[in-house]
C-alpha cells in the first residue's frame, strides 16, 4: 500500500496497496513444520502463542466499546477513599511522552512520582507488530471518532471517520504502527520563530539523539546516537520491492534517502521502533527499566477524571481518579505534569475548570468560574491520508517465506512477516503545487504491503460495499495532516465518562488547498507506478472505483475520492498549544506550563504549535525528554 500523507499545514496522505498473490498465501502458513525444526521452542509453545494471536484478532472482531463499562456514570456519588497519598510529581498518562517524563524524574531518588494510566499492560501478543491494526479495535484504544463532516469522511458510516488513540501503558507507542520520523528541520525552527526558545532544529536534536539506540547501517551519526533507551531498526521482514521502488524514485529523480537526517525530501526504508521484531514502546524502553526504582510508582487502569487546582491560588495541587470504580484523590507537592494525548488532554483540562478540593462537586464545571481563559482544544491539526489508492502487481515478486511458519519464525529468528506492520518505504516529497522554495515536503508517501491489514484491504479493495462505519469495522485510519480552521475544537462533554466531540473539519479549507495537494501526491503515486523498474513488476492501478464517485474526468474522480476516503493518519496535535503569554492561542509556555496556573504542565503532542512533516511518537518522546530536563532544572 502506498499513502502519500499530506504533511504540515499543507499537505495530504495517500494510500496506494499493492497485493500480490504470494501475501495471501502466508497466512496459510502460520503453522507448519515446528516438530521438524531443530530448536527448543516447544510445539506447544509455538501453538499457544499462535491461539493467543488468533484470541487477539478474534477480539478486535467481535469488540463493541461502551463508555459505561469503564466509568459507571454514578462514581461520583462514591465516596473518596484517600485525600492523604503525596507525591512529589504526578504524571498523567504513560505514552510517548508521560512515560519518558516519569522515568527521567525518578531518576531523581529523593523524588516520589506517580503514573496514573487509563489503560492496562501490553501483552507479548500486542508486542507483536503485524497485529497492530487489530488493536485499534479492542480496548488498547480510546474509541473516539469526529462528529460528522461536511467535505470528508463522506465514505464513512454518518461522515465519521474514527480517530485512534492508543490507551496502554506506552499510550499510541504501544499501538501505533512504530514508524520513527522526526519531521523537518524546518518545522522546529518555525516553533523557534514564534518566539518559544529553546525548540529550534539546534536545540532538538540533542534530544532526538539522546532518546536513540539505532541499529540501521550507514547512518550519519551526526543525526543518530547508539545507547539511548529507544531501539531503533528496520522492519525485520521486506517484501523485496522496495529497491524497485527506489529505483523508480531515481528515474524520477527522487533521491534515496535517511530521512530522520541531514536532507528529509526523498524516499527511504522505514525505520522503525522494534528491537530484535518485537514492538519497543516507551513502556518497554523507559518504564519497565525504571521498574525497580521504589521512588517510581505506576497505576495502570487508573483514570483522571479531574486535575484539582485552587481558584485563590491558581496552583495544581492535586488529581482525582477512578480506580476499580472508586474515586481515589492523590495530591501532588511539587507539579502535575499533563501528558495524556492530545484529544484527553484539552479534555481533562476543560473538565478541570477548576474549584476546591470537595468530592461532593466533583466534576460538576459549570458552577465555578474557570481558573484560566484559555483556547483548550482549538487549533487541533491532523495528519489526513487518502487511503483509496492501490495498486496490483504480478507473481513475478519475490515469495515470501513459503515453506517457513512464521510464528517459529517470529519466536526464534526475530524475523518474517510478524515482525512488521507492513510498511516497505517512506517517501517525503514535494508536489508541483508546493509554494516553498526550501526543501521541505508537502506530502508523505507511504508504501505498505497489505498483509495483515484486513481492515484497509476491505477498504481499499472492495469500495462497492455499504458505507463503512467508523467503529467498529473502522477502516483503520493510517494517515496524514491537514490544516484546521481555528475554531475547529475537540469540545468535550461535562463528564468523563463521555467521549469528547471532536470537529477537526478535514478538507473544508476554503481554497481547497489539502484536496489539491492530496491529488498532486496522488498524480506523483501514479508517476511512480509508472517507472519502468516498477512496471517491471507488472504493477497495475487497482480500478474499483468509489460508488458515488464515478466521473469521466479523472482528477475530478479523485477529488470525489479523497472526500469520500481520506481519513485521519493518528497525527493529532496542537489541542493545547505551546505559544507566547501574548498568543491569545496558546495553552502553555516554551517551558510547558500551563498560563495562569502554577505547577501544572503540559507535555505531550497537543503542546505541538505547528504541525511536523511526519509522524508525531519521535517528536513526542523528545517532548518528554526535553519537559523531563526544564523540571528537573527548575527544582533543582
Ligand atoms: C493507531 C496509531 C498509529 C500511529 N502510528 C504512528 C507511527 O507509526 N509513527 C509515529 O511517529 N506516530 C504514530 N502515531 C502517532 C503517535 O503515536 C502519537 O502522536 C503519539 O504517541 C502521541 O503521544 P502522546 O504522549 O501525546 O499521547 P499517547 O501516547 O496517546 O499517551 C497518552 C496516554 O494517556 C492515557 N490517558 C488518556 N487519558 C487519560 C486519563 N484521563 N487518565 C489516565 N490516563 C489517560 C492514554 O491511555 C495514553 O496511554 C500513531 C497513532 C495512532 C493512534
Amino acid at each position: 500500500m502506498y499513502e502519500v500523507c499530506k504533511l504540515s499545514d499543507e499537505t495530504a496522505c495517500i494510500h496506494l496497496e499493492m497485493v500480490f498473490k504470494s501475501f495471501l498465501l502466508v497466512a496459510c502458513l502460520l503453522v507448519s513444520a515446528t516438530k521438524a525444526s531443530p530448536f527448543y521452542l516447544t510445539q506447544q509453545y509455538v501453538e499457544e502463542f499462535e491461539h493467543g494471536l488468533d484470541e487477539l484478532k478474534q477480539l478486535s472482531k467481535t469488540y463493541e466499546y461502551h463508555q459505561a463499562d469503564f466509568l459507571p456514570e454514578n462514581y461520583s456519588e462514591k465516596q473518596t477513599e484517600t485525600d492523604t497519598e503525596e507525591f512529589d510529581f504526578i504524571v498523567i498518562g504513560s505514552g510517548d511522552s508521560g512515560a519518558v517524563i516519569a522515568s527521567r524524574l525518578s531518576e531523581i531518588p529523593e523524588w516520589k512520582v506517580l503514573v496514573l494510566e487509563a489503560g492496562v499492560a501490553e501483552t507479548k501478543f500486542t508486542q507483536v507488530p503485524a497485529v497492530q491494526t487489530h488493536l485499534e479495535t479492542t480496548p488498547y484504544d480510546w474509541w473516539h471518532t469526529t462528529v460528522s463532516q461536511n467535505k470528508s469522511c463522506l465514505g464513512m458510516e454518518e461522515n465519521k471517520c474514527a480517530i485512534h488513540a492508543g490507551k496502554s501503558l506506552g499510550g499510541n507507542s504501544a499501538t501505533n504502527d512504530m514508524l520513527y520520523t522526526r519531521g523537518n528541520h524546518k518545522d522546529y525552527d518555525i516553533w523557534a520563530d514564534l518566539g518559544l526558545d529553546g525548540w529550534c532544529w539546534n536545540d532538538v536534536l540533542p534530544y532526538f539523539k539522546k532518546i536513540e539506540d539505532a541499529h540501521m547501517h550507514d547512518l550519519d551519526r551526526k543525526y543518530h546516537n547508539l545507547g539511548g533507551p529507544l531501539h531503533l531498526e528496520h522492519f525485520q521482514h521486506e517484501s523485496g520491492i522496495a529497491q524497485n521502488i527506489f529505483d523508480g524514485g531515481h528515474e524520477l529523480g527522487i533521491k534515496t534517502v535517511d530521512y530522520n537526517g541531514e536532507h528529509q525530501l526523498g524516499l527511504g526504508i522505514p525505520q522503525a521502533i522494534t528491537k530484535k521484531g518485537r514492538r519497543n514502546s516507551v513502556s518497554e524502553a523507559y518504564l519497565i527499566p525504571a521498574d525497580k526504582r521504589k521512588n517510581l510508582v505506576v497505576r495502570p487502569l487508573s483514570q483522571v477524571v479531574k486535575i484539582v487546582i485552587s481558584p485563590h491560588t491558581k496552583e495544581a495541587y492535586a488529581v482525582k481518579y477512578i480506580h476499580d470504580g472508586h474515586l481515589y484523590v492523590v495530591k501532588a507537592a511539587k507539579e502535575i505534569i499533563l501528558a495524556a494525548g492530545a484529544i484527553n488532554t484539552p479534555q481533562l483540562l476543560l473538565l478541570s475548570e477548576v474549584q476546591e478540593l470537595d468530592p461532593r462537586k466533583t466534576w460538576n464545571i459549570s458552577r465555578s468560574p474557570p481558573v484560566a481563559d484559555l483556547k483548550v482544544g482549538h487549533n487541533l491539526k491532523d495528519h489526513i491520508a487518502f487511503v483509496g489508492l492501490n495498486f496490483v502487481f504480478n507473481e513475478t515478486a519475490k515469495e515470501v517465506h513459503e515453506g517457513e511458519d512464521s510464528v517459529v519464525d517470529y519466536l526464534k529468528n526475530a524475523k518474517g512477516p510478524l515482525t512488521t506492520a507492513g510498511a516497505e518505504v517512506l517517501g517525503f516529497l514535494k508536489t508541483e503545487i508546493s509554494k516553498d522554495k526550501s526543501d521541505y515536503p508537502d506530502v508523505e508517501l507511504l508504501i505498505t504491503m497489505d498483509l495483515y491489514n484486513k481492515g484497509s484491504r476491505r477498504r481499499c479493495t472492495t469500495p462497492s460495499g455499504p458505507r463503512w462505519k467508523a467503529r467498529p469495522a473502522s477502516p483503520s485510519p493510517w494517515c496524514c495532516c491537514t490544516p484546521s480552521p481555528p475554531e475547529s475544537s475537540p469540545c468535550t462533554t461535562k463528564t468523563p465518562s463521555t467521549t469528547p466531540l471532536i470537529n477537526p473539519n478535514y478538507l473544508e479549507d476554503e481554497e481547497n488547498h489539502d484536496v489539491d495537494t492530496l491529488l498532486a501526491g496522488i498524480h506523483k503515486a501514479l508517476k511512480l507506478a509508472h517507472t519502468e523498474s516498477l512496471q517491471k513488476l507488472g504493477i497495475h492501478l487497482n480500478h474499483n472505483q468509489v460508488p458515488g464517485c464515478e466521473h469521466e474526468d479523472v482528477d475530478a474522480y479523485w477529488k470525489c475520492a479523497i472526500r469520500h476516503l481520506s481519513v485521519s493518519l493518528r497525527g493529532v496535535s496542537g489541542t493545547a498549544r505551546m505559544g507566547r503569554e501574548t498568543d491569545k492561542a496558546a495553552v502553555v509556555d516554551h517551558q510547558l506550563r500551563v498560563h495562569g496556573v502554577h505547577k501544572l504542565r503540559v507535555a505531550d503532542a497537543s503542546v505541538i504549535p505547528v504541525s511536523i512533516s511526519g509522524h508525531l511518537t519521535a517528536p513526542t518522546i523528545m517532548i518528554g525528554e526535553k519537559a523531563a530536563d526544564l523540571i528537573k532544572e527548575h527544582w533543582k
